[in-house]
């Protein structure tokens, strides 16, 4: 499927971007898609009308339509694990049934929704000053980026994250932290991830040595009814979730209180519905006029037809500066596969890597690469139309203009002729030549730029959503499994097995040359 693309590909191998407007000058809007305020435009990329028909075939072809009916009603479509996936359904306000083998979830989910509000105004009408959401994964990543996000909505307590098992993380945090007035959120699906259990045990043991009760002090985010009982956890305390929300895809639901109770209740429903209003669009709106399945197909045409192994995500928001870790946990551990759904190798690659960091940042460290570099990044901007500082507007005009700049430089580029005649002035012969050169951008390289409106909670549910689904379209052609994530097991259970080579209580013998020598190096310099 990709052979195609791939020689139509190779057939226009040199034709420029800049040219293609040059033909076609109302190419922006024809290689773009405006949705309830939201532009997402993917001109400046080498796609053109052929290249477009083509991918609108490929994911026909891959039959994304009827598979993602089957994601929205309930199917099974998690096939290794033998579960729906429905996230969906997390954000399905108005409650329409969704059955998973033949029970409707509504009723339950729109309960657990009541219970966290009710707890979420209970607390922030409390004396809670600090909340503290320990969790890893998506247990973290979510209401970390999005209390990061919706900071000006952020009127309840300060919220705290707390993942790495690395105890510097939380001994840093609860220096932050009132004994007295502080609450721990333990978020974690299975309620036996590691990082997680022994920070929680850490912050049980540092409020009774602070003289603190414990009682009413720990809520339970988990799937897992029985080990939050285990754990001390009362039964009103527990907020749980189906098996059929995956941990990178919980944020809609209980893995949000930590954010719910910073924003209030109803920012959360507005930021959930903004999730379902890209969910009817990414329903009901046609391939081509789809925004998820159109951020799918550009994303693919760089991966899997012009191999470029990365994407780089560069908000001009700095309150978007964990989105791209967010994305790289949604996108790399849903599509990062190498075997498809009937256990054959993939005969493509698998998901690109994803990274970034927010611009204008990105553009003092790492854009030299982007602009200069050997290889292509294809790029993908996102910007407010306006920002929440009305008195700082000459602020956001400045992000815009270096936003737009930096997907018209990597486009246009500078050219020999330009480069000579910017140093005409200060150099001559061979050493004008030499120092033109170092001068000179190639240009070409594709990107893409998201605009929204305000990064409000509805704003951002559809940024969400609009990812989740592109993560669907992308691993519906591929045909893997984008919900499970078998690869992250083995570094677990290797991990287990060494802890007690690393205390000293097991002796390496079985381990390979490197890991031994690495546990005497460290058994060595660790007193
Ligand atoms: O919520 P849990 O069960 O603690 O898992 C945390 C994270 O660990 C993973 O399973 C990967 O190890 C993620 O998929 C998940 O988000």
């Amino acid at each position: 499927m990709w052979d195609d693309l791939k020689t139509l590909a190779a057939a226009r191998d040199g034709r420029r971007i800049d040219a293609l407007f040059a033909e076609d000058p109302a190419r922006a809007a024809s290689f773009s898609i405006e949705q309830d305020g939201m532009l997402f435009d993917f001109s400046k990329t080498q796609l053109d009308a052929e290249f477009l028909a083509a991918l609108i075939a490929v994911a026909e072809g891959a039959g994304v339509e009827a598979r993602r009916e089957a994601m929205f009603s309930g199917a099974k479509i998690n096939e290794t694990e033998g579960r729906a996936v429905l996230h969906t359904a997390l954000r399905n306000l108005a409650g329409t049934p969704v059955e998973v083998d033949g029970k409707d979830v509504m009723p339950e989910v729109l309960d657990t929704l009541a219970r966290m509000e009710a707890l979420a105004s209970e607390i922030r009408g409390s004396g809670i000053t600090d909340v503290v959401n320990i969790g890893i994964g998506g247990s973290d990543l979510g209401p970390k980026m999005g209390t990061l996000a919706l900071a000006p909505y952020h009127d309840g307590p300060r919220c705290h994250f707390v993942s790495n098992v690395d105890g510097a993380d939380i001994a840093d945090t609860l220096k932050r932290c009132p004994a007295e007035t502080t609450l721990f959120i333990i978020a974690s699906k299975t309620f036996t991830t590691i990082e997680t259990m022994t920070n929680a045990r850490t912050a049980w043991d540092w409020l009774e040595g602070q003289g603190v009760a414990t009682d009413g002090r720990f809520v339970a985010l988990s799937s897992n009814h029985e080990k939050a009982a285990d754990w001390g956890i009362p039964a009103e305390r527990v907020f749980g979730f189906e098996d059929w929300v995956g941990g990178r895809y919980s944020m809609w639901g209980p893995i949000g209180l930590s954010m719910m109770i910073a924003i209030g209740p109803d920012d959360f429903r507005a930021f959930l519905e903004g999730g379902a209003a890209m969910d009817a669009h990414f329903r009901e709106a046609p391939l081509a006029g789809n925004m998820p399945v159109m951020l799918a197909l550009v994303g693919m045409w760089h991966n899997q037809v012009l191999g470029h192994a990365t994407r780089a995500v560069l908000p001009y928001d700095n309150r978007l500066s964990r989105l791209p870790a967010y994305l790289q946990q949604l996108e790399m551990e849903s599509n990062g596969k190498g075997v498809g759904m009937d256990g054959a190798d993939l005969d493509c690659n698998s998901g690109p890597v994803v990274w970034g960091e927010p611009g204008t940042n990105g553009q003092h460290a790492f854009y030299q690469l982007i602009h200069q570099g050997t290889r292509v990044v294809p790029c993908e901007f996102m910007v407010a139309a306006r920002g929440h500082e009305p008195a700082l507007k000459h602020h956001h005009a400045l992000l815009v203009a270096n936003c737009l700049a930096q997907s018209e430089a990597l486009m246009r580029g500078r050219s020999l002729d330009e480069a000579r005649s910017k140093v005409a002035g200060q150099f001559e012969g061979d050493e004008l030549e030499r120092q033109a050169r170092h001068r000179v951008v190639p240009g070409n390289r594709p990107s893409t730029t998201l605009v929204y409106p305000l990064l409000d909670p509805r704003t951002l549910g559809r940024i969400v959503a609009l990812y989740e689904h592109r993560v669907f379209v992308e691993g519906v052609i591929l045909n893997i499994n984008s919900y499970d994530q078998w690869g992250v097991e083995l570094g677990k259970e290797l991990a287990t097995a060494l802890g007690p080579m690393v205390t000293g209580e097991q002796d390496p013998g079985d381990k390979d040359g490197s890991t031994q020598a690495l546990l005497t190096f460290l058994h060595r310099n660790a007193s």
